[in-house]
C-alpha cells in the first residue's frame, strides 16, 4: 500500500500522480491527451482529485482509458478529519459568494412551499454550485431559443368544454407501446452528479415510484448499469445515444442497452457539435476541462464542461446510417432533435418509430424553431398522410398546460429536462418526486377545467393556435438568470 506522502512527491507535469477513490494513478503520460485539458489535472497533481473527477466522469473511466501499468494501487490516506459539511481546501478558503450560497442552503424553503416547477429553478439558482447551475441552465449564444421554447406555449390558448362529468380523470397513455401513468418523461441530460452526488440514480428512483419514464443519457455521470440497477423491475426506461464515430463501440453500447431492457433507442441528431453555451463556458473551474472537438489547437478552448466530454461524437452521421441501427437492435428507433417538417416526413417515410421535436433545450443552434410551433405545423400534414410514427416534443415545458397543449396538438408525450435537474439538485429524491407530483396534480385540475377525462379526449378542437401578443412572463422572468459578464452576481 502506498503512503499518501509518497503520492504528494509526484506533483509535476512530467511526474504526475493523482488519487481517485483511495487509489493512486500515474497520469504523466495521459495528461496531454486529457479531453478536459491538462490544467485541471495539474491542479490536483500529488493530491486527492476524487471530488472533481466524480461529477464529470463515469466511474469506469480509468479502467477504460488508463493502461493498467499506470494503476499504482491503494493509498494509505491521512486520517480524515471528521467530515465537515464542506471539505474546503485549506489553500483556497470559500469566497463570499460561496459563503452566501451555503447560507441560502441553510435557509432553503421546505418542499411544502414549492408550488410549481419554476420554484425549483428559483431555489436552485441560489443554492446550486455555480458550475452545476451554469451547466444545467446554459442555452446557446444569447439564449433566444431557450426562452422562445417556453414562450411558444404562451401563444396557444385552450377552448375548454363545460358541463362534462369530469369526476374521474385518467392520465394513463401509451408511449412506444408501453403503458405509462403520465404523458411526460424525464429526458436525457448529461452529468447528473454535477447537481447531486447520486446523479441519475436519483431520477431513476423517483421516476420508478411514479410510473414515469426516464431516458438514460449516454453521458450520465453514473454508470449505465448503476442507473438501471436502481430502477424497479417493471420500470420503463429509454436510452439516449450520442453516436460514437467508432461503430464497434456504438454497437456494444446499443446491444448492452437492449439486453438491460431499454424500451426505446433515442438517437440524438441535433448535436454533431455542441452549441456555444456561454454560461457553461464562463464557469471558471471547467475552463481547464475544456477541449474543443477535433484537435484544432488554435480553437477557443474555453468551452466549459460540455466540450470536455463530447469529442467522440460522429459528425458524419446521416440518414443512410439509420438502416445499420435498424439491423443491430429491435428497440423502437426514435430521432431526438428533429427541427424541420421535411426531416420529420422523411423519418416517417423511412419507418422510424418516432421523433422528438427538439432543439436540445435551446443549447444547440440559436434561432432553432420552438418545438411547439413545429408541432402546430407538422401534425396536420402527418395526419393527412396517414401518420405512422409517434411524435414527442421537449423544450420549455414547465406547466401541465404546456403538456396538455402538446397532447391536444397530437404529441404522444413530452420530455422535461431542467426542472427535474433543479429538483434533484436542491431536494434530491423528494424533490424529483414532488416535481412529478406537482405536475400530476396540475394535469388533473387542468383536464377537469378543460372538460377532458382521459388523454384521448385531448385533440385540436380544444385549442386555439392563433398567434397572440405574448404578455410578459413575470414568474419565468424572476427565476430566469440574466447573463452578466464575466462572473455571476447573485442579486
Ligand atoms: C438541460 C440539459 C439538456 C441536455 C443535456 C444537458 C442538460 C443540462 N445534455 S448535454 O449535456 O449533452 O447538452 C443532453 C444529452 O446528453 N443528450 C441529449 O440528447 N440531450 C441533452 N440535453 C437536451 C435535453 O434532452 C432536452 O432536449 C432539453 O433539456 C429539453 O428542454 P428543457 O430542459 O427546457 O426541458
Amino acid at each position: 500500500m502506498l503512503d499518501f506522502e509518497e503520492v504528494q512527491k509526484h506533483n509535476t507535469k512530467d511526474d504526475c500522480w493523482v488519487v481517485i477513490h483511495g487509489k493512486a494513478y500515474d497520469v504523466s503520460k495521459f495528461i496531454d491527451e486529457h479531453p478536459g485539458g491538462s490544467a485541471i489535472i495539474l491542479k490536483y497533481a500529488g493530491k486527492d482529485a476524487t471530488k472533481v473527477f466524480d461529477p464529470v466522469h463515469p466511474p469506469d473511466t480509468l479502467e477504460k482509458y488508463l493502461g493498467k501499468e499506470f494503476h499504482l494501487g491503494e493509498v494509505k490516506m491521512p486520517e480524515k478529519t471528521p467530515k465537515k459539511e464542506y471539505d474546503d481546501d485549506p489553500d483556497e478558503p470559500p469566497s463570499q459568494e460561496e459563503l452566501q450560497r451555503r447560507l441560502n442552503i441553510a435557509n432553503m424553503p421546505d418542499l411544502a412551499q414549492i408550488y410549481n416547477l419554476n420554484d425549483f429553478e428559483f431555489v436552485a439558482r441560489y443554492t446550486m454550485n455555480k458550475i452545476a447551475w451554469a451547466y444545467y441552465l446554459s442555452g446557446c449564444d444569447d439564449e433566444i431559443t431557450l426562452r422562445e421554447n417556453h414562450l411558444a406555449f404562451h401563444r396557444v390558448f385552450f377552448k375548454p368544454k363545460v358541463l362534462v362529468d369530469v369526476t374521474n380523470v385518467d392520465l394513463r397513455t401509451k408511449m412506444l407501446g408501453t403503458e405509462v401513468e403520465l404523458p411526460f418523461y424525464i429526458t436525457a441530460t448529461a452529468l447528473g452528479k454535477l447537481g447531486h452526488p447520486e446523479g441519475e440514480r436519483v431520477l431513476a428512483r423517483s421516476a420508478g415510484k411514479q410510473g414515469v419514464i426516464q431516458m438514460i443519457p449516454t453521458l450520465a455521470s453514473c454508470l449505465f448499469d448503476e442507473i438501471v440497477d436502481e430502477s424497479l423491475p417493471d420500470q420503463t426506461q429509454w436510452f439516449q445515444l450520442y453516436v460514437n464515430k467508432d461503430r464497434k463501440v456504438c454497437r456494444e453500447i446499443v446491444e448492452h442497452a437492449e439486453r438491460r431492457g431499454m424500451k426505446g433507442l433515442f438517437i440524438t441528431v441535433d448535436a454533431p457539435q455542441l452549441g456555444r453555451r456561454e454560461k457553461d463556458m464562463r464557469s471558471k473551474n471547467f475552463e481547464d476541462l475544456s477541449h474543443v472537438q477535433g484537435d484544432d489547437e488554435e480553437a477557443d478552448r474555453s468551452q466549459g464542461a460540455a466540450r470536455a466530454i463530447l469529442s467522440f461524437i460522429d459528425t458524419a452521421l446521416q440518414w443512410s446510417d439509420l438502416e445499420w441501427f435498424r439491423s443491430i437492435t429491435k428497440m423502437p428507433l426514435v430521432l431526438k432533435g428533429v427541427q424541420r417538417i421535411d426531416d420529420a416526413l422523411k423519418a416517417d417515410e423511412m419507418g422510424i418509430d418516432g421523433i422528438v421535436l427538439s432543439n436540445h433545450g435551446g443549447r444547440q443552434l440559436e434561432f432553432s424553431p420552438p418545438p411547439l410551433e413545429l408541432l402546430i405545423e407538422l401534425m396536420p400534414i402527418l395526419k393527412k398522410r396517414g401518420l405512422k410514427m409517434e411524435v414527442y416534443l421537449d423544450g420549455g415545458v414547465r406547466r401541465a398546460t404546456d403538456v396538455l397543449k402538446a397532447l391536444c396538438l397530437g404529441a404522444k408525450g413530452v420530455g422535461i429536462g431542467r426542472p427535474f435537474l433543479y429538483a434533484m439538485s436542491t431536494y434530491g429524491d423528494e424533490g424529483v418526486y414532488k416535481a412529478i407530483q406537482v405536475l400530476r396534480d396540475e394535469m388533473i385540475m387542468c383536464m377537469r377545467l378543460m372538460g377532458a377525462t382521459k388523454i384521448s379526449d385531448l385533440d385540436e378542437s380544444m385549442i386555439d393556435v392563433r398567434r397572440r401578443e405574448v404578455v410578459e412572463d413575470k414568474l419565468f422572468g424572476k427565476v430566469y438568470e440574466e447573463l452578466e459578464s464575466p462572473a455571476f452576481k447573485l442579486k
